[in-house]
């Protein structure tokens, strides 16, 4: 668009220019806008409006500050009473009515805009009015051409002062991400929008600053009852209203209120929301639906690692929630999709299958945790191998206990529970399964273990039961419910030095251990129990109130080892977690990197080990499925295997390259690989001639191929050192 010339005091400023330099004076956008669009675009007068008729004012405004504030952080702040309210402020009788369709003037979390979210959870019973009074648009004051300009202008400033004052306001950041920034335009331009971004990097906020930003309704589906339940209580926290709908919520009224629009952000599971199509509907009229985010969106696919066959159903807010369908819309409501872990193949799946818009825009950043050092051991994964396997995790807590001079001392003992016998039950219930028996001589002193932690364990807990395809019970005991009260904590990834040491890093914070079976969870925090460390066992089929103390211990430091199914998982979002060990093949590489990134959210150094045993692998696959799932399945353990098998390549490059990533450093220079580099050559030649001679002899190989110099070559080979 061509400038406008701006006329008077000055000479020939674009208006562009006129406002710009306007904002840099420190007055406030909103005023601003409303005094060009009373005066037009001249200097001397706008600059009267804004002082007021006299000239002192911009004096006053100058020296209030010394140098007038940038105007970003001044128009977003509420205005101080006292000196700096002493220019006239225009903004009661000219108030701009809407800036696009998603922001409406004064609203979502300002002061005194009527809508003032509920600090408890869950929120207000009193409903609140958010709907702002709109008053006369100074846009329609203007010609064409400056009203367009100033609309622009409006929009761009007033979109980041907005973002600014509540990311400050609710959140106590003092800016967004570059991709949480890349993430809002999309919104504001009412983009559908699919994001992936690391675990902890800070997706949640792309949805909750719309909700603060306009008077409409954020609708979060998420997969897990407790997850939600727990996001609603940080928000509770930040003084954001917001409820979660579905099987697990107790207040029947919740839901009525919820679609009566007194929540900001409500939280559903995917079957809840196939059920309030119609209310929906109705809420999406009135005060309206900014946006539907579907959170941990992997879930819709087939090829992902969580499949929920209620999430492909989601296809239907997109074909419902759009202009054509709903007269009253301007545009589409907006679907915001979000992952951590999704291979180009899944992203294809999740917007064909939520039928998101063909331009959509995909909000990419990197994989690369940059602090997590990777490594894969080789091992039996079972009890006779925890002495060896554990030996440095056990030297490691102890060590650092005895140097806090706290060798004795628990930090917190959780009470055994009356339904409970303790972790020595496990050896009377061992199953048939030769390597289910601790090893007694790994075990130490029996009292140890019970005064260590005093964990209780039913005994029923300890059946090897595979938790590798779990139905939604296993994963809704994983964290929000049970972290009531306890502290929440920062994770954003401050960068760090890779030269920290590592032992100064690794033994200040808990250690995840994750195991294929229940019973493997029991089996090795008995052994690390009784072996001095604070650990626990979790599995989705313990009983709650033991859920409940280890998370609750965990969060505040109470536990340095958790040995956990994947039960253990989503959700968990604390920021010291030093060690993420697989004792045991995951259930796919994106599995992996989600459980091995819940390690380092504070940006310190952290290790993420993988234990395999491939003689162990098959019966991870299942035997309930169809075969287009099996074929997933054995696909998804190739990758593991090849992630497993590899000496070559660094580990870091293979992961982020997994989810299609070009890795540019093309070495961590931190991973087993980089620092060990691949293991020596050795020839194997005459070793494998011999075995084939045996095998022709047994005429299993035809001569054509075990006579070829391609097989003869073949046979000088790698031999892996560190297993
Ligand atoms: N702009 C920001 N500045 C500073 N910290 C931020 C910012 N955005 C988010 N965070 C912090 O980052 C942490 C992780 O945020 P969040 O839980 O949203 O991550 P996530 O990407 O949803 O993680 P996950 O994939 O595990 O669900 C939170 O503690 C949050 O407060």
């Amino acid at each position: 668009m061509e400038p406008v010339a701006a006329a008077g005091t000055g000479g020939h400023v674009s208006a562009d220019g006129l406002i710009a330099e306007l904002l840099d004076m420190g007055f406030d956008f909103d005023d601003i806008a409303a005094a060009v669009g009373a005066v037009g675009p001249r200097r001397a007068e706008a600059l009267e409006v804004l002082l007021g008729g006299s000239g002192a004012g911009a004096g006053q405004a100058r020296r209030g500050g010394g140098t007038p504030s940038r105007p970003a952080s001044r128009a977003a702040l509420p205005r101080p009473a006292g000196k700096g309210t002493q220019l006239r402020n225009p903004r009661g009788r000219l108030r701009q009515s809407s800036i696009t369709d998603h922001i409406a003037s004064g609203a979502g979390s300002r002061n005194g805009s009527g809508r003032e979210a509920s600090t408890s959870f869950p929120c207000s019973e009193t409903p609140v009015d958010h709907r702002v009074p709109v008053g006369v648009d100074v846009c329609s004051k203007l010609g064409p051409e400056l009203q367009s300009l100033v609309e622009n202008l409006r929009a761009d400033c007033s979109h980041k002062d907005k973002i600014t004052a509540v990311l400050q306001k609710h959140f106590g950041f003092s800016s967004l991400k570059g991709f949480q920034m890349e993430v809002l335009d999309a919104w504001f331009a009412h983009k559908d929008c699919l994001v992936l971004a690391a675990t902890g990097s800070g997706k949640s906020l792309c949805f909750q600053i719309p909700a603060l930003l306009t008077t409409k309704i954020v609708v979060v589906i998420s997969p897990l009852i407790s997850l939600m339940h727990d996001q609603c209580m940080k928000l509770a926290k930040h003084g954001i209203s917001a409820c979660f709908l579905g099987s697990g919520q107790p207040d029947s009224r919740v839901e009525g209120k919820a679609m009566a629009g007194m929540y900001k952000i409500v939280y559903v599971c995917p079957e809840t929301v196939l059920r309030l199509m119609e209310p929906l509907k109705k809420l999406a009229e009135k005060p309206g639906i900014a946006l539907f985010a579907v959170d941990e969106v992997h879930c819709v696919s087939k090829w992902g690692h969580d499949f929920r066959p209620d999430y492909r159903k989601l296809s239907v807010l997109r074909e419902n929630f759009n202009s054509t369908k709903l007269k009253f819309l301007k545009h589409d409501i907006p679907v915001m999709a979000l992952t951590a872990t999704a291979t180009i193949p899944v992203r294809e799946d999740i917007v064909k299958s939520l039928k998101m818009s063909e331009d959509t825009k995909i909000v990419l950043t990197s994989f690369f945790r940059p602090n997590l050092q990777f490594s894969v051991k080789h091992s039996k994964t079972s009890a006779s191998s925890y002495r060896k396997d554990f030996q440095e995790l056990i030297g490691t807590y102890n060590a650092s206990r005895k140097f806090k001079g706290k060798e004795n001392q628990l930090l917190h003992e959780i009470e055994p529970g009356s339904e409970s016998s303790s972790y020595d039950s496990l050896n009377d219930s061992a199953s048939d399964d030769e390597d289910s028996n601790i090893d007694s001589a790994s075990c130490g002193d029996k009292n140890v273990g019970k005064t260590r932690t005093g964990m209780p364990l039913v005994k029923e807990n300890t059946e090897n039961q595979l938790d590798l395809y779990p139905g939604v019970d296993d994963f809704d005991v994983s964290c929000g419910e049970f972290l009531e009260g306890s502290q929440s904590e920062s994770s954003a990834f401050p960068a760090q030095s890779n030269e920290a040491s590592l032992s100064e890093c690794l033994d200040q914070g808990p250690t995840i251990v994750y195991v294929p079976t229940r019973k493997e969870t029991v089996e090795l925090a008995n052994f690390l129990c009784k072996s001095g460390v604070r650990a626990a066992a979790y599995n989705a089929k313990m009983p709650k109130s033991h859920l409940r103390q280890v998370h609750q211990q965990f969060h505040c430091n109470g536990l340095e080892v958790v040995v956990a199914t994947i039960a253990f998982g989503m959700g968990i979002d604390k920021s010291n977690v030093r060690r993420i060990i697989h004792y045991g093949f995951p259930q796919s590489l994106e599995a992996y990197y989600q459980e091995a990134g819940r390690a380092g959210r504070d940006g310190k150094l952290s290790d993420c080990t993988l234990y395999c045993n491939f003689l162990r692998a098959p019966t991870l696959l299942p035997n309930k499925r169809s075969e287009e799932q099996t074929k997933a399945a054995y696909r998804m353990l190739r990758d593991c295997f090849h992630y497993s098998l590899n000496t070559s390549t660094c580990r870091a490059k293979i992961l982020v390259k997994y989810f299609g990533e070009e890795f540019g450093p093309d070495r961590c220079d931190m991973c087993d690989v980089c620092i060990n580099g691949p293991p020596q050559m050795h020839d194997f030649k005459e070793e494998a001639i011999v075995f084939m001679n045996v095998l022709q002899g047994r005429s299993i190989w035809p001569e054509k191929v075990w006579g070829s110099t391609k097989f003869q070559n073949g046979c000088q080979s790698y031999t892996g050192k560190a297993s």
